[in-house]
């Protein structure tokens, strides 16, 4: 029987078991598995995946992110921002701004300290959006540039869909009310139709105005979840490209498991601010 330290993190309730690749090793072949093994809620420990904290030789930390099916995703926004504030807390860096490697390239993380030296928030500046049909990927949109407000038929169903990666594919549809969305419908059937070849993240967001919108999220590989990061990403840069928001703006998501703040900024990138919060370490114990 092996034992594996780990710490469960959330960023607004969305969780992941995080583990110390400095000082633990599991099997390539392994990971997989153990994502979906620790997830489990009845005889694991409960999880929307695993992360990893792993070393890099181009940054002080690397992150890796299974979902809680066992795939593997090139990004993760709340997971971004609990591996800069495990990095920052356990000594893995020593400036509060700093780069972290993902699947999906290099950012950068910036940690908000209270006075005891503790992360309360982290912004992360989560690059420039994908929009490029081909690389989101979603096919059948091959002679647009962009998937902005295109009309997509799921299980009968009409909806006006734009398309975003953020290092990790997403489709945004707007809604006159949250509360309606068709969230626990739609969000597996949308999530593995054939027009995403890499499945996809489902998004349902209620602009309130060109600062605040409401958010709700069917994740790949791991269904509803209480926030998505990249996807509060998506949502702001897809009300952007529709003219429901501006850019160089500070817009506020309401996720269900609280806010974040993202700002697409003139040069590009989009910023994303908010917590991240430890909320238990301990042993695994993988009776496999
Ligand atoms: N919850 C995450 C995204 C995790 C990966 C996603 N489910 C995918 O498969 O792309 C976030 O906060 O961004």
């Amino acid at each position: 029987m092996n034992t594996l330290k780990f710490t469960k993190m959330h960023g607004l309730g969305n969780n992941y078991i995080y583990v110390n690749m400095f000082k633990e090793t599991i099997a390539e072949a392994d990971m997989p598995q153990l994502a979906v093994d620790v997830s489990n809620p009845y005889t694991g420990i409960g999880s929307d995946g695993m992360i990893l904290i792993c070393p890099s030789d181009v940054a002080p930390v690397k992150m890796r992110i299974f979902n809680n099916d066992g795939s593997e995703a090139k990004n993760c926004g709340n997971g971004l921002r609990c591996v800069a504030k495990y990095a920052y807390e356990h000594a893995l860096v020593s400036e509060t701004q700093f780069q972290i490697e993902t699947l999906g390239g290099l950012v950068t993380a910036k940690v908000t300290t209270d006075h005891n030296d503790k992360v309360s928030l982290v912004t992360v500046n989560m690059g420039n959006p994908i929009l490029q049909p081909q690389k989101v990927p979603v096919n059948g949109f091959n002679n647009l540039d962009q998937v902005i407000n295109e009309s997509v038929t799921f299980n009968g169903t009409s909806l006006n869909m734009t398309a975003v990666s953020m290092g990790n594919p997403h489709a945004v549809f707007f809604v006159d009310n949250i509360t309606e969305a068709p969230l626990h419908s739609l969000g597996p059937i949308i999530e593995k139709d054939p027009m995403f070849p890499d499945w996809v993240n489902a998004e349902f967001v209620e602009v309130v105005s060109k600062s605040e919108m409401h958010f709700r999220v069917w994740e790949r590989g791991s269904g509803i979840t209480q926030a998505c990061g990249t996807g509060a990403c998506a949502a702001a840069v897809a009300a952007i490209l529709n003219e429901m928001a501006e850019r160089n703006t500070d817009i506020t998501v309401h996720l269900a498991g609280g806010d974040l703040i993202i700002n697409w900024k003139d040069n590009g990138e989009v910023w994303m601010t908010g917590p991240a919060e430890i909320i238990c370490t301990g042993e695994y114990h993988n009776n496999k």
